[in-house]
């Protein structure tokens, strides 16, 4: 998506530079793309070109140096420390490919976590809805290290979803998976799209989780590189491969 404007997540201009001096990094160069509602999106680019920089600007995890890193109409760039925490806990949904469950609670406590903090119960209906579809129903009562990965990665989609996000941003979200499982999690995300209008922004190394995406948008070396549409499999290794060839 080229018009920022009308996206439910977009960077306008967006530049990281960690550290000063000769050891800067310039993470960010300048990056400017949106991300459309109800699409799924996938973000991929050789190691180091910025991804997991871009989402977590995005995500209000990090600080841009400068540009707008915009969910709908707020400019994270631009918000206080205590405003970003209550932005992440109830208009952005996350999937890390650690997981990131608390150990201390069920599955089912960790599913609700976001909507507790924020006061707000969950709607019965979805909630029956994302445990029936990630087949979490017997599962409910177990801690996280009494659950295998997978399980695990599909109580986090449901934590992700259950709020309802602006966007759910996911880092990476099949890497400690195996292919029979990562396809579930990626088809998972893909129905969330489709059947519940989710805004879905991924980053991937797999082009083969990319190709369940709508889009692929390419970094490299800290800056917007190209684009595939409807992306499968070959289109994607075409296009990585392309821009490793130009750089
Ligand atoms: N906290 C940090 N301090 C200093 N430099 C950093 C930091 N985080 C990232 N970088 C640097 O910024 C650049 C972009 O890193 P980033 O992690 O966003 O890339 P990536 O595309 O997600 O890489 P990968 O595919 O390897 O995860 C890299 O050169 C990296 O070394």
């Amino acid at each position: 998506m080229r018009d920022t404007t009308m996206a439910a997540s977009a960077a306008v201009d967006l530049v990281k530079v960690y550290g000063t001096g000769p050891t800067a990094v310039r993470a960010l160069d300048g990056v400017t793309v949106g991300f459309e509602r109800a699409r799924f999106t996938a973000i991929m680019g050789p190691s180091g070109s910025g991804k997991s920089t871009l989402m977590h600007c995005l995500a209000g995890l990090d600080k841009a140096t400068s540009g707008q890193a915009m969910l709908g109409g707020t400019d994270l760039t631009r918000q206080p420390d205590r405003v970003l925490t209550k932005v992440r806990r109830e208009r952005i949904g996350f999937v890390f490919q650690a997981f990131n469950l608390l150990p201390q609670l069920t599955a089912a406590q960790n599913i609700t976590l976001p909507l507790d903090l924020a006061g707000r119960r969950p709607d019965p209906g979805l909630y029956d809805h994302v445990v029936g579809v990630l087949g979490l129903g017997d599962r409910l009562r177990h801690r996280p290290s009494e659950l295998s990965g997978g399980q695990q990665q599909r109580v986090a989609l449901a934590r992700a979803l259950l709020a309802r996000p602006e966007v759910v941003f996911a880092d990476e979200p099949t890497g400690n998976l195996d292919s029979r499982t990562g396809a579930e999690v990626l088809a998972f995300l893909r129905s969330s799209v489709r059947e519940l209008g989710q805004t879905v922004v991924m980053v991937t190394h797999d082009p083969g989780a990319a190709a369940y995406a709508d889009r692929v948008v390419l970094l490299a070396d800290g800056r917007v590189a190209g684009g595939v549409d409807n992306p499968d499999g070959a289109s994607v290794t075409e296009a990585l491969r392309s821009l490793a060839v130009t750089r």
